[in-house]
């Protein structure tokens, strides 16, 4: 595919789950800076205009949505069907004794998801500490910790009461998907979408030789999405190489645990946990959600 993009300044999850992602991006986005962070930077940093479009934590878009124009732009996501694998809570006591929480600081929809299933279950609001990004679970001191991302696929070496993996805890409860990030886009790209939703022009860029549409960058992050999924084994061969996980381990998550479409059954999974988030005073009400048509990028 040949578009010329102008220069964006594009951010996407760090953690192994994002790879499938963003494999090409570089050269699909010739003109643009990609910024790896930790899911809740990304979503600072699009909330401050500091990123064009970014991979955030679902929750994001909801909390970002009444405070200024933003789009889903892709139906490419980081989801599950099940067990993720990556994002768990640790509980020190039985369940129903939990007082505090120590969230992953890295973390917002999982963040909430934890919320969201200790009260619909047990009726618990605990209280709320951080998981510091560069400390241990071994340093926190709540009756149950989240932890998600890479440091979440190793066991830690404390024993803990109990585990719950959180993306199969949620299909257990609703059998649907669950959507931890999706590509939001907001400000410049986004912008004159008030005027006419589908079909954005950017006729401001001076590096654009044509006009950009949102439709462009959905077809972008769609051949991204593709090429990454396609070349999984290879993208698992060179991650194993600086994890402590084997190349077969990470195609097991690439293809047993992840899934990275946007379909029908994912955006039922995301508005319910929509609606939870909003019960819980954790998400405003009234966003509308609109997805981003699937673009087939061959
Ligand atoms: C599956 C995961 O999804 C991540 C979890 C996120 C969150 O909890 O806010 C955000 C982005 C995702 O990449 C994981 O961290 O392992």
């Amino acid at each position: 595919m040949s578009i010329t993009t102008p220069a964006f300044q594009v951010g996407a999850v760090t953690y192994l789950n994002s790879k499938p992602l963003i494999e090409d991006l570089p050269e699909l986005f010739p003109n643009s800076t990609l910024k790896l962070d930790y899911p809740s930077r990304l979503a600072d940093a699009l909330a401050a205009h500091q990123l064009d479009v970014a991979l955030i934590p679902s929750i994001e878009y909801f909390r970002l949505a009444p405070k200024t124009p933003c789009r889903i732009v892709s139906d490419a996501c980081v989801a599950t069907h099940g067990p993720v694998h990556s994002v768990k809570l640790y509980s020190r006591v039985p369940w129903n004794k939990v007082r505090t929480l120590a969230l992953d600081e890295g973390s917002r929809t999982s963040a909430t998801l934890a919320r969201i299933l200790l009260h619909e279950r047990l009726g618990l609001k605990p209280e709320l500490t951080s998981f510091p990004l560069g400390s241990s679970i071994e340093e926190t001191a709540a009756d149950a910790v989240l932890m998600i991302g890479d440091r979440a696929m190793s066991a830690p070496r404390e024993t803990f009461f109990d585990a719950w993996d959180l993306g199969e805890e949620w299909h257990r409860d609703t059998n649907l998907p669950f959507v931890f990030a999706m590509w939001v886009a907001t400000g410049r790209l986004v912008e004159s979408s008030h005027i006419k939703p589908d079909r954005i022009h950017q006729p401001t860029d001076p590096d654009a030789s044509e006009p950009f549409h949102l439709d462009h960058l959905a077809a972008l992050l769609a051949e991204a999405r593709d090429r990454g999924v396609a070349r999984c084994e290879a993208v698992a061969a060179r991650e194993a190489q600086h994890m402590r996980l084997t190349t077969e381990e990470i195609v097991r998550y690439f293809t047993e645990n992840l899934f990275f479409t946007m379909g029908p059954d994912e955006k039922r999974g995301l508005q319910l946990y929509y609606q939870l988030a909003t019960r819980l005073n954790l998400a405003p009400s009234g966003v509308q959600c609109e997805f981003c048509d699937p673009v087939h990028s061959r």
